[in-house]
């Protein structure tokens, strides 16, 4: 078992003030003068502190939704409806296909967010180590990222991800590339950060045992445009083990009905890909 870092707790969230709210949001794209609706009505709420997971369909928006709360609506992009991210100051996104910078060491990749921000060298490589060794890092701090196995280098990230201790976590598929041992292990560190920092974890998954293992609550979109059909509330135990808790006959409950639910969205959308296809 890999030892996990203790980070210096952040003043315990407020659960009842939310930190990003959506009402109604649309979001529609224009590509090659045709119109694609990504997200249609869209309204929730995530709490301070919160872990969330949104699941649905390939294509339904998952991915659309992340950017919006970070920011990064691409030009020729219609939004509607409101949106507010109420005190956050810091946002840090993981996604699928992100990679260290191969030209760097281990240890020049971790303290990157905080070069950007002007924090003293000595006081980055400090906090740094202190992070590498509790992830069982050490020893790695000045290797190059070829260097290391695909799990490593997805710990090297997410230590990157939440060096600077960011108010919103935004996780886009991290641990699809990996292999189930490992991202068995990953989705354990994901749960005792998200513990630790207090930080808001807001993680978009085709994988629904592991939006079960590691969620407070599950978001199910319908087939584009992406629609919240179903919320779903994981009232299993926070102190959990990702592993662990796969056996529990509540959580097995949870995954029934939530297949069922994505079944009943995948079948609608292909009902709409052969009517369109028979017109
Ligand atoms: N920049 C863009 N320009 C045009 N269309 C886009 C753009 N980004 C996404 N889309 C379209 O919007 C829809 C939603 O895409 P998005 O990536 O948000 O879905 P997703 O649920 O994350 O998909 P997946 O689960 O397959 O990763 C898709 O039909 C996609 O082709």
């Amino acid at each position: 078992m890999i030892n996990l870092p203790v980070i210096e707790l952040k003043e315990q969230p407020n659960m009842s003030l939310p930190t990003i709210t959506t009402q109604n949001l649309g979001i529609s794209y224009w590509s090659k003068n045709k119109r694609i609706d990504a997200l249609q009505n869209v309204s929730l709420t995530i709490n301070r502190g919160e872990f969330i997971s949104l699941i649905g369909p390939s294509g339904c928006g998952k991915s659309t939704l992340l950017n919006v709360i970070a920011g990064l609506t691409s030009p020729g992009t219609d939004v509607n409806g409101s949106f507010n991210t109420s005190g956050i100051k810091e946002i840090d996104y993981l996604f699928q296909k992100q990679t260290l910078l191969p030209w760097r060491t281990v240890i020049d990749n971790v303290t990157a967010p905080l070069e950007i921000r002007g924090i003293p060298r000595t006081e980055r490589r400090k906090k740094a180590l202190t992070m590498l060794e509790k992830y069982g890092l050490s020893g790695f701090e000045n290797s190059f990222p070829r260097e290391l196995s695909g799990g490593m280098q997805q710990r090297v990230l997410l230590i990157r991800t939440l060096i600077y201790q960011p108010d919103v976590v935004l996780l886009d598929e991290p641990l699809s590339s990996l292999d189930a041992q490992t991202r068995a292990l990953l989705q354990d560190e994901f749960l005792r950060l998200w513990r630790d920092t207090g930080c808001t974890f807001v993680l978009v998954t085709h994988d629904l045992d592991e939006a079960i293992a590691l969620s407070e609550r599950v978001f199910l979109l319908s087939a584009r445009p992406g629609r919240i059909v179903k919320e779903f509330q994981i009232d299993l135990p926070t102190e959990r083990s990702a592993i662990a808790i796969r056996t529990d006959p509540r959580f097995q409950q949870i995954q029934r009905e939530m297949w069922s639910e994505l079944t009943t969205q995948v079948l609608q959308q292909q009902d709409r890909g052969f009517a369109l296809f028979k017109t």
